[in-house]
């Protein structure tokens, strides 16, 4: 295909008196959702997008990767493609490389963005490198003249840094200046706030288009925590249409969809040229929303039709849902692409397309702050260490059970957040509680869980999921860090337990597990339906997971105190000795999951008969519910 600039197809459009439409991508975190991403590109093609867009991770952290797709996307896909370029971490040098690397693979439309500052980092200039996107619009203007079609952001609420929402636009009218074409904007959920932005962009001598950036609501939990971090404001209408659908995540994705119909035909009657979708690299939103304003025809909607995907053979990759990351709200909203096929799916399939990065700039370049950042001491300990105290995770620990209680003091509900969860335990978890509390004193540090489930109503207030008139079943499952000699204690153990299915691996990666499957741990039967089976537990993911959750453990906790602290040395030995273990009970029926770290806290190396090791028995178990 014969690469176009995207200001002279907005131009053709406009002549046309047609809108157009455009969609954005980001790189995903594996190589099987690289490969799907490549199949969703096609698919979305038959909407012939006026141009799709691939992002920058945070940092440079997907150069090589938003480079590659970016050249597939327009050579191989046929797609009009702009890649997205930042300055942070960006010598001139490897500037002048990626702009080659585009211009030799025929790409000729560019994002320039300052770029948001690596993870849990400032913003800050290299040496040799730009300050601000305007600089490296005038450096594309300067050394590739008008080869490039040169786009740049806008913030409608202001950009997170400004001072003012005028000097913001007056630091946008100076990326006009510096030879940008056109801008596309950062999402919101108010248009009559867009509306008064263009009106002042116009009155300061702004004429180019000016896009907006539209995200359709995925799910509830993911937009409040997405509008929230970002600090996008959001009209109260829409928070009280969510409010009595919160809960079910279908009709959610309903209303998403209907928003975004109205909002884009508000956008359209006040003159937008276009509407650019972030679409998360999810298509069934974006593609509803297409049809809402009868944008698509019938004919470019019918190869999605479920039959047709399922003669692809689809139906079982986009099934697996991974259980690891359900307390992680940056990668929740990042990885929620199974959501699309799925409404009940909990956590991203590894080799989803929409499995991303944790960097989401959505989320306005936001890093939750580590354990205590927002409420830090600097004291002296007994050992005369100068730390940083995290006041959220109480005293600075001198001691292994100091972590344990820690722990213990989050189930107990003393402590409102730990680096892996970032609210307190869920309603879900409160008969397991007491167990879970036990669990951590004793050092089997809990971080993720969901008690056994036999068939409860769909609706059930404590464990229900998926909307009406459904039967909900679970696997018991519990997911914490041990020491190595209770690993193999474990291990040990489970060798009398059949029913128990395990994963541990350390941070170097020394795995042990008993299983290689995909584990379904949660499911339900819905009239009408077959078996939605929206969470599963599976190795390759938790082998992703695992780099996340001890990542977490060092920058959100031990790097808070001073290098030489007792703390620091202390959870710093841990972190590097400790084993990330995962477990489910496959005996949902009346299995009992915290029977064998009761046992071997009483010092039994392995069960004396229970229903986990046999299957068959039944006792009374504190853990299962049924109908
Ligand atoms: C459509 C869109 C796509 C994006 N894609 C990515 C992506 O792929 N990867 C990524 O990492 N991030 C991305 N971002 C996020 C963006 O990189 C961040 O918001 C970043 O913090 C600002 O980038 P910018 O290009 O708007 O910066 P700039 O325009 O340089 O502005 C940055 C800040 O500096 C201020 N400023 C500008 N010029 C001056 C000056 N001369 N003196 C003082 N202050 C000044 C501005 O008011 C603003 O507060 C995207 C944002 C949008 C809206
Ligand atoms: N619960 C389900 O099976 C299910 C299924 C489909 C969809 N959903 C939807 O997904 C979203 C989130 O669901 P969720 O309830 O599973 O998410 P969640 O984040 O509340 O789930 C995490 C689970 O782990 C527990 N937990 C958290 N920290 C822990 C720790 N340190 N130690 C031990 N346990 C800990 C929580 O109490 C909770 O039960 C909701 O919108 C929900 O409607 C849930």
């Amino acid at each position: 295909m014969t690469s176009m600039k995207i200001i002279d197809k907005i131009q053709k459009k406009k002549e046309s008196n047609t809108p157009f439409y455009s969609f954005e991508y980001f790189p995903p975190k594996t190589m099987e959702g690289v490969q799907n991403l490549y199949d969703r590109l096609g698919r979305m093609l038959l909407f012939e997008p006026l141009f799709i867009d691939i992002t920058w991770g945070a940092g440079g952290s997907t150069s090589a990767l938003t480079l590659e797709i970016a050249e597939k996307a327009q050579n191989v896909c046929g797609l009009e493609t702009m890649m997205h370029l930042t300055c942070t971490n960006m010598p001139v040098s490897e500037i002048i490389y990626a702009l080659d690397k585009a211009k030799s693979t025929g790409i000729r439309n560019i994002l320039a963005l300052r770029g948001d500052p690596p993870r849990g980092e400032e913003w800050k200039k290299i040496e040799g490198g730009f300050a601000y996107a305007a600089d490296l619009v005038r450096f594309i203007r300067e050394k590739y003249g008008d080869y490039f079609c040169i786009s740049v952001a806008g913030y409608p609420e202001g950009h997170s840094d400004c001072v003012s929402k005028e000097e913001d636009i007056r630091y946008l009218k100076e990326k006009v200046d510096a030879g940008a074409d056109f801008i596309i904007t950062q999402l919101f959920y108010d248009c009559d706030i867009f509306c008064e932005f263009v009106e002042k962009c116009r009155s300061v001598g702004i004429n180019c288009p000016i896009i907006p950036g539209i995200m359709p609501i995925q799910t509830y939990a993911g937009f409040v925590r997405m509008t929230t971090l970002s600090k996008t404001k959001v009209p109260q209408y829409i928070m009280d249409n969510l409010e009595p659908i919160k809960d079910n995540d279908e009709e959610v994705k309903k209303y998403g969809v209907r928003l975004c119909v109205e909002m884009s035909k508000r956008l359209l009657d006040f003159g937008v040229e276009g509407l650019h979708f972030y679409t998360l690299n999810l298509e069934r939103s974006v593609r509803k929303v297409l049809k809402g304003l009868q944008l698509v025809t019938p004919d470019q909607l019918s190869p999605f039709l479920p039959w047709a995907q399922s003669a692809a053979g689809n139906r079982l990759k986009e099934e697996v849902r991974p259980i690891f990351w359900q307390n992680r709200p940056r990668s929740y909203i990042a990885r929620t692409g199974s959501w699309d096929e799925f409404p009940n799916g909990r956590w991203g399939d590894y080799r989803s397309p929409a499995f991303g990065d944790l960097s989401d700039y959505h989320l306005g370049g936001v890093t939750p702050p580590p354990g205590g950042s927002a409420n830090n001491n600097t004291t002296t300990t007994t050992t005369g260490d100068s730390v940083v105290v995290p006041n959220i995770y109480g005293d600075s620990p001198q001691s292994e059970q100091d972590v344990y209680n820690v722990f213990a003091s989050y189930c107990s509900g003393n402590i409102k957040r730990l680096p892996w969860n970032d609210s307190p335990l869920s309603l879900e978890s409160e008969n397991i509680k007491e167990q879970l509390v036990f669990l951590n004193k004793n050092g089997f540090l809990t971080i993720n869980s969901q008690p056994a489930i036999n068939g409860l109503p769909s609706t059930d207030k404590q464990h229900g999921w998926g909307g009406k008139n459904g039967i909900v079943y679970k696997k018991a499952y519990i997911e914490f860090f041990a020491s190595p000699e209770n690993t193999l204690k474990l291990i040990e153990y489970f060798k009398k337990c059949p029913m128990i299915t395990y994963h541990a691996v350390n941070r170097k990666g020394d795995s042990k597990t008993n299983t290689k499957g995909t584990n379904a741990v949660t499911w339900g039967i819905f009239p009408g339906k077959e078996i939605i089976q929206p969470t599963v537990v599976d190795h390759n993911s938790f082998m992703v997971w695992k780099d996340e959750a001890f990542a977490l453990w060092e920058t959100q906790w031990s790097s808070t105190y001073s290098p030489s602290s007792t703390s620091r040395t202390l959870l710093d030995s841990m972190i590097n000795n400790y084993y990330l273990i995962n477990i489910v009970d496959n005996n949902f029926i009346n299995g009992n999951i915290f029977q064998s770290f009761t046992d071997l806290v009483n010092n039994l190396s392995s069960p004396v008969l229970s229903s986990s090791s046999n299957g068959i028995q039944s006792s009374t178990t504190s853990n299962t519910a049924s109908i």
